[in-house]
């Protein structure tokens, strides 16, 4: 047999595989969302810490697609910090959990949290916002999850909403203190001008090999 024709013939016998009815489907099943939420992920206690670190300590970060930008061209202005793990160590748990299982939906290769995980403020007085974007792309191991997790109540501030772009329609998720919004990594997203008062949320990528 040719090289293609085994490949064929492997793929046949996958989807013989995946069709048997007696075989119990885990994965996303037909019709369900793959942007999910997860209530009370973070307890309101933890979600004060988090907003008082992140109020201490932070720092610009602005996104631009040139060096030298206007106010107009900018990806992203808003201040993060990079929570500490060996001080957070329950924090990097909870998020890694909620990773774990919804991945049983996804079913993705993941490996490890992806750099530091993220807590941002977005403050009315600078409009602050993330353009459309998607969080994959890098090195060796992908971003293949994403987590958001609101730390403050969506009544404290207007705009900030974080939007998904499916099919070319926006869509959102009701944003809920301390609830995690997981996505895959590939879905483009953003998160509109807080236009009035200030939006906290931590953010945390789950990588792995491609
Ligand atoms: O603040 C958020 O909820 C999302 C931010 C985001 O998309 C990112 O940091 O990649
Ligand atoms: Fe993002």
């Amino acid at each position: 047999m040719d090289p293609f024709e085994r490949m064929q013939q492997q793929m046949r016998n996958v989807n013989s595989h995946t069709e048997d009815s007696k075989v119990k489907r885990e994965g996303l099943q037909p019709g369900e969302s793959i942007i999910m939420s997860v209530d009370n992920a973070l307890s309101p206690q933890q979600t004060a810490e988090l907003r008082s670190l992140v109020n201490q300590d932070s720092i610009q970060s602005i996104v631009s697609k040139k060096e030298e930008f206007t106010n107009n061209d900018e990806v992203r202005r808003s201040q993060v910090h990079w929570l500490a793990p060996d001080k957070h160590e329950h924090i990097y748990q909870t998020v890694l959990g909620i990773a774990e299982n919804s991945n049983k939906k996804y079913q993705f290769k993941i490996s490890a949290i992806d750099q530091r995980i993220q807590l941002a403020i977005y403050d009315e007085s600078v409009q602050g916002f993330y353009r459309w974007h998607m969080d994959w792309g890098g090195g060796a191991l992908q971003r293949k999850i994403s987590i958001s997790i609101p730390l403050n109540d969506p009544s404290e501030y207007e705009g900030g909403n974080l939007e998904f772009n499916i099919n070319g329609d926006s869509i959102s998720l009701p944003q809920k203190m301390g609830a995690a919004i997981v996505f895959p990594s590939f879905i483009l997203h953003r998160v509109t001008p807080v236009t009035k008062g200030r939006r906290y949320s931590l953010v945390a990528w789950i990588k792995g090999e491609f």
